[in-house]
């Protein structure tokens, strides 16, 4: 049972111990509301100008997931007051046929961002396709320049989902100078980012991932862990260092059908400081992070 409220709330988690140590939860649904507000504010300010800022966002096929993702997108736009463009194509469509509806947003000055939904059909080089897309509207921070750029330490476009989960490190009040960070992943939108992005706060970085021998002795020594496997339970409490900062990137099935991250949520809040929940950690601040790009290339422009 368990009771959340604000942003830092306790954990409250009903044991037969009443002194168990409860983590203060990092709600992404929270931040995301405080962030939205001053995104819609700056919005307003450009649309004054003349400049509102715009995000077109390419679906292609018919996955349910990405379809609740792209309507959440378009419907962020909306709430923010950026103009946004949705286009829904058939899995059929030829990859020849992507690239040049990119090329025409390329050079769409209505439009600040461009992102293509993944995951893509297996007959659409999805490298190929975020290559495509003009470095100054990739908000989604995907491309080898953006990727470039964030490992130079370069103005760019961060990953969403990194971005997010260190704005609710952060959030916590927490300086990240000098602290051992885990990232537990090493996929090319999460994992290596996050990483990097730990390692320009001057973090101290350890990457692990499914070869690693002895994934707890390295995520007992944590200060701040990052879980982007892919995999429930992944992390319990026997392997989180008391209070550390526990951030789920997770999003998986229990037995019941439920959606859980990677983190054991119930164990880990008895001996972490902080930890972000799922649903309503990083994958509402993944949205919110696309609008914060978005609007910077608007304001850049
Ligand atoms: N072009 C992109 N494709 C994908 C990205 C991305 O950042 N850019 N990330 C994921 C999907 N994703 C955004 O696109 C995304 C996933 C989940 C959520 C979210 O808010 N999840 C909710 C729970 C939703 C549910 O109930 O199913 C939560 O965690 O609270 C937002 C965005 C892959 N593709």
């Amino acid at each position: 049972m368990l009771a959340r409220g604000g942003l830092y709330n306790r954990v409250f988690i009903a044991t037969s111990d009443p002194i168990t140590m409860t983590a203060q939860l990092i709600s992404g649904t929270r931040l995301s509301q405080q962030l939205r507000e001053e995104v819609a504010h700056r919005a307003a300010a450009l649309t004054a100008r003349g400049n509102q800022p715009g995000l077109a966002v390419i679906l292609v096929g018919e996955d349910p997931a990405s379809q609740v993702y792209v309507r959440n997108k378009v419907k962020a736009c909306a709430d923010a007051g950026f103009h946004s463009l949705l286009e829904k194509y058939d899995a059929s469509l030829p990859e020849a046929d992507l690239l040049a509806r990119i090329d025409a947003l390329n050079n769409d000055p209505a439009i600040h961002g461009i992102l293509v939904q993944m995951p893509l059909p297996k007959h659409i080089d999805p490298t190929k396709v975020i290559d495509a897309i003009s470095t100054v509207k990739d908000v989604d921070g995907f491309s080898v320049q953006s990727a470039g750029e964030l490992m130079a330490g370069l103005p760019g476009f961060r990953p969403c989902t990194p971005f997010g989960c260190m704005k609710m490190i952060e959030s916590t009040g927490v300086p990240i100078k000098g602290k051992h960070a885990v990232v537990i992943g090493r996929s090319n939108t999460v994992g290596k980012p996050m990483a990097i992005l730990l390692l320009q706060a001057n973090a101290t970085v350890t990457i692990c991932h499914s070869s690693t021998p002895d994934l707890a002795y390295h995520t007992r020594q944590a200060d701040i862990v990052v879980a982007a496997v892919g995999k429930r339970n992944t992390l319990t409490a026997d392997m989180v260092k008391p209070g550390a900062i526990v951030i789920d990137v997770g999003m998986n099935r229990d037995d019941d059908g439920k959606l859980c991250g990677d983190v054991d949520f119930n164990g880990v809040s008895d001996v972490a400081g902080w930890i972000t929940p799922v649903p309503g950690g990083v994958g509402p601040m993944t949205i919110t992070m696309l609008l914060v790009n978005t609007l910077e290339s608007a304001e850049r422009n």
